[in-house]
């Protein structure tokens, strides 16, 4: 039998190990930075032991966030910008790899993989864009092979694309890794996250796999960042502060919820492509609201997202399960606080109580989807695609 090559037989040396070393990157649509979580895992599948060694957020210069703000989300974009984006991103993320693990001692040749999901540029599920012979579609950009070559760390990347091939619609993911860190035989939970987007994964009592519920939801902090920079030049809306100084507008809020979007059957997918700037826009035009104090639209933007989750979690999910949040979203006040109000009857807290870093969530998943693309298998939970996802680039 020929002898395989080096980076197989390290691949395969790496599937092998009783224990891992994983590195999850998660550079989400709120853009304020690189989550890295440096975990050590052991076993796979439904045997996963997940423990967080380190974490940390890397903040986003400004001037990078807006050379990715010039692509991110338009229908119309410089290509070459695409094209500078996609190497520079992995390269920027190998770096900041690179950084955190000096700071951490850690070596990389200490570290078995890294699974990054790159930025994603445009989310187009068929609800969306609604093209005939196009089917769902989403684009991740940040090349793996850089941050692979610049490391010297096998990189896993690019995970949403199998999930399509596979008739989803590339997101959410969490399920997968929720099912394995957050059930709890006996308790109806429900995982929370509220990024830029808000999206939830419910986890039945009974275990069974058939009614596990994921998905997305609405805008989570994406308008409110937004409206919060146009009116206050803040990149968020700190502790709530401004929020709770203004008032919700009722006619706003009901307009903004009038969608389709929010009468469609879950799982579904949405992004900044639905939920932008535009679409507030035409919310105030409908509801002659476009000359209201900003602070009354920030109030009203922070109302919308937790109307969103509870009208959501009222309608589809038990009304004893136990909720755990995390995302940015959950130091967001006014939304908790919105949230504690509308669904009284569920116990919520964050996911700290279940172990589970909040800010670290997804960044973590990602390292356990990279985790299960070496030593899983392919599990059926509900009609998500049964699928291990993530391609891999070889260092060397
Ligand atoms: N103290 C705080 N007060 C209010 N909002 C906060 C606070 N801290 C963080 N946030 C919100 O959390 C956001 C960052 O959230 P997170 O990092 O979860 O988003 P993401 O990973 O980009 O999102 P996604 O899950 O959609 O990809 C910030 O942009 C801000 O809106
Ligand atoms: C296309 C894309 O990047 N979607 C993200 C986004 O951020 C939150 C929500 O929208 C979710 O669907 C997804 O991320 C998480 C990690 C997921 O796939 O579960």
């Amino acid at each position: 039998m020929a002898q395989l090559n080096n980076n197989i037989q390290h691949l395969v040396n790496i599937a092998q190990k009783d224990t891992r070393i994983g590195i999850g990157l998660m550079s989400g649509t709120s853009l304020d930075g690189l989550d890295i979580a440096l975990c050590k895992f052991t076993g796979a599948g439904l045997q996963t032991r997940c423990q967080l060694l380190q974490f940390t957020t890397v903040p986003y210069q400004d001037f990078f966030k807006s050379e990715v703000r010039t692509i991110f989300s338009r229908r119309q974009v410089d290509l070459e910008k695409v094209c500078l984006l996609n190497d520079h991103i992995g390269s920027y993320h190998a770096e900041l790899i690179l950084q955190a693990l000096a700071e951490w001692n850690v070596k990389p040749t200490d570290v078995d993989f890294i699974a990054s999901h790159g930025q994603t540029i445009y989310h187009a599920p068929k609800r969306l864009h609604g093209q005939e012979g196009y089917h769902n579609a989403t684009l991740q950009i940040g090349d793996g092979d850089h941050i692979a070559s610049k490391t010297g760390i096998l990189t896993i990347s690019d995970f949403r694309q199998k999930h399509i091939a596979a008739g989803g619609e590339g997101a959410p993911l969490a399920l997968y890794g929720d099912v394995l860190l957050g059930s709890k035989p006996g308790e109806d939970r429900i995982l929370l996250n509220i990024g830029g987007i808000s999206n939830l994964t419910y986890l039945p009592a009974d275990s069974d796999m058939a009614k596990v519920l994921c998905s997305d939801i609405g805008p989570g902090n994406t308008l409110i960042d937004m409206f919060c920079r146009k009116y206050f030049d803040k990149a968020f809306d700190e502790d709530s502060a401004i929020a709770f100084s203004g008032e919700v507008n009722e006619g706003l809020l009901n307009s903004l919820l009038k969608h389709p979007f929010f009468g469609e059957q879950p799982p579904k997918t949405t992004g900044p492509e639905l939920f932008n700037e535009e679409y507030v826009s035409k919310a105030q035009e409908r509801s002659g609201t476009t000359h209201i104090d900003p602070k009354d639209v920030i109030a009203t933007l922070s109302a919308f997202t937790g109307k969103a989750i509870a009208d959501f979690v009222a309608a589809y999910l038990p009304k004893d399960a136990k909720l755990f949040v995390s995302g940015g979203g959950a130091n967001n006040r006014f939304v908790m606080q919105y949230l504690k109000h509308a669904l009284s009857a569920i116990t919520i807290t964050d996911t700290a109580a279940l172990g589970i870093n909040p800010d670290a969530k997804e960044a973590i998943l990602f390292a356990l989807l990279g985790n299960e693309a070496l030593a899983g298998e392919p599990s059926v939970i509900g009609n998500n695609p049964a699928v291990l996802m993530g391609k891999f680039s070889f260092a060397g």
